[in-house]
């Protein structure tokens, strides 16, 4: 059957839109014998799923509060980031950003890191996620007679930043009394990392909707391919980040994640927790669950898991809501190939691939024309025949979004001979818009406002189609972290269930 619906005036596929923050300062004497802004720069790389329009990095001595060495520019990190350019970014701390826009154009003018010169030197500032009451903030900040120069929520993050603190400052600036002042003034969504002087701050949202790790950097020695460790005192330095996927390759360690509502300080002799912003009384956290479904690298740690095994238990729940009698599991890869070696373990089912991915198309949201978005799906994917002919497949996805990747992969699984082809989505209907850093379609274009399960599957072409319950989401999703303690556990799935974390301003 020829895929219908939802396949009419395509664009792109998936959910988009995030950010990559990291940060690394150097320990021991200055100037440091480590090379800072490389780190930073594979930090960065290491981050470029969350954000592939622009990169930046801002790197300091650390001894002068009116000089910081920056460089940032439009596109990949590895374009942005050239011989010439590295050679200007000197220092021994730094920070860098990979950015998705949310609120303000693509274009050079909203890159970040976001430097401002404050009356106590320059501030650099880099953020991932969506502040939910900017418009509010941003008349604060103006009526104060200060201008802004851009429609960006980080830019207008880096001038509530400058406001002094209602207490007063007596000793020259109080950044955590300042920080704590704009964590009270916006509830959410960021996770922050800030550079002033010889220093960083990494904060995250007192919901922690946006996720912040911590590690160390330890030295690099070489022996059977396996990073040592030496002793615990030769730590080289502390890097935070957005996700932990990329501290292997830099020859760092993880070791822990930024709390909801915490701030936290980086300076040459360690890392230490300066304070925590509470929440409302009866609020749980609200941690983005589609980073474990979609975003983050299967690789990085949340909450103490590896986001590849929440994925995996996703299937398992998938495979106890939604049986299916086939011969093979298989998955839409690279998103959906965990949940499917999930689905295939709970129920017996043997996973084998049916699809070949050109790993040179990127996520196929990144596509710049209509034309090539919508070939989008055909030029990443060819059929492995000998896997398919004559077989009934489970095919496995971690989401659906507008519903243009599903059709044309079961209508090149039906023309490899494949006898039935049944679709089972590693996470719920995705119903309504997030306001926290992600970029969700219209409610329109949101294909399960549409169509409901059997109807889309009529639609597709599959011979059945199941998703995922809210309740199996969560219940994969806290699998492993069952035992702590309640109060610390909670997830956003407004984009599920419309429930939003805070009430929003509009
Ligand atoms: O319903 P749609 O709007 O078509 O979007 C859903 C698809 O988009 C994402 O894949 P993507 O190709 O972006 O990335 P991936 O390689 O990480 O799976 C997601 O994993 C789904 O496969
Ligand atoms: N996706 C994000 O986290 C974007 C951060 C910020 N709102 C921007 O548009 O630059
Ligand atoms: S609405 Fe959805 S995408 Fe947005 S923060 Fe919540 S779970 Fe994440
Ligand atoms: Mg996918």
């Amino acid at each position: 059957m020829e895929p219908e619906a939802p396949l009419k005036d395509t664009e792109e596929a998936g959910i988009t839109h995030n950010c990559g923050v990291f940060g690394c300062i150097s320990s021991g004497e200055w100037p440091t014998h480590i090379d800072v802004a490389q780190i930073i720069c594979l930090g960065l790389v290491a981050l470029q799923h969350r954000g592939q329009e622009s990169a930046g990095i801002v790197t300091s001595k650390g001894e002068d509060t009116k000089r910081f060495s920056m460089h940032k520019g439009m596109g990949l990190v590895s374009h942005v980031f050239d011989d010439h350019a590295m050679m200007k970014l000197k220092g021994n701390l730094g920070i860098g950003h990979t950015r998705y826009s949310t609120t303000a154009e693509s274009e050079a003018l909203n890159c970040q890191p976001f430097v401002v010169h404050t009356q106590h030197g320059a501030l650099a500032v880099a953020h991932n996620g969506e502040l939910v009451n900017a418009e509010s903030l941003r008349k604060k900040v103006l009526d104060r007679g200060v201008g802004l120069s851009t429609m960006s929520d980080s830019e207008l993050i880096t001038q509530a930043l400058c406001l002094n603190p209602p207490e007063g400052e007596h000793e020259g600036p109080n950044w955590p009394a300042r920080i704590k002042h704009v964590m009270k003034l916006s509830p959410l969504s960021y996770s922050l990392v800030l550079m002033y002087r010889d220093k960083i701050y990494g904060v995250r949202d007192p919901y922690g909707n946006r996720p912040l790790c911590l590690g160390k950097l330890v030295p690099v020695k070489k022996r059977n391919h396996i990073i040592q460790p030496k002793l615990e005192d030769d730590i080289e330095g502390w890097v935070i980040s957005s996700e932990s996927s990329g501290f292997l390759a830099i020859g760092a360690r993880y070791l822990r994640e930024v709390e909801p509502g915490e701030i936290v300080e980086l300076t040459k002799h360690g890392v230490k927790s300066i304070g925590i912003v509470e929440r409302p009384e009866d609020k749980l956290p609200a941690f983005c669950i589609f980073e474990y479904v979609y975003f983050a690298r299967p690789d990085s740690i949340f909450e103490g898991q590896v986001v590849y095994s929440v994925r995996m238990q996703c299937g398992r729940e998938l495979a106890k809501e939604a049986p299916c009698d086939a011969d093979i599991v298989s998955s839409v890869p690279e998103s959906g190939t965990a949940a499917a070696h999930g689905y295939s373990r709970q129920s017996g089912i043997p996973f084998a691939e049916v699809l070949c991915k050109n790993r040179y198309v990127g996520r196929t949201f990144i596509q710049p024309s209509t034309r090539l978005r919508q070939l989008g799906v055909a030029k990443k994917f060819g059929a492995l025949l000998d896997n398919v002919y004559g077989k009934k497949i489970v095919l496995i996805d971690d989401s659906i979004v507008r519903g243009n990747t599903i059709g044309p992969i079961i209508k090149l699984l039906r023309d490899a001979g494949a006898k039935e082809v049944h679709i089972r989505v590693a996470s719920p209907p995705i119903k309504y818009p997030c306001y926290m850093g992600i970029n969700i379609p219209t409610r329109e274009e949101l294909i399960a406002n549409r169509l409901d399960p059997p109807e889309l599957a009529e639609a597709v072409g599959a011979d059945s189609l199941v998703y995922l319950s809210i309740g199996g989401l969560i219940s994969a999703v806290t699998y492993s972290i069952r035992e702590k303690d309640p109060k610390k556990i909670g997830h956003c799935v407004a984009c599920l269930s419309g429930q939003y974390p805070e009430k929003l301003e509009w």
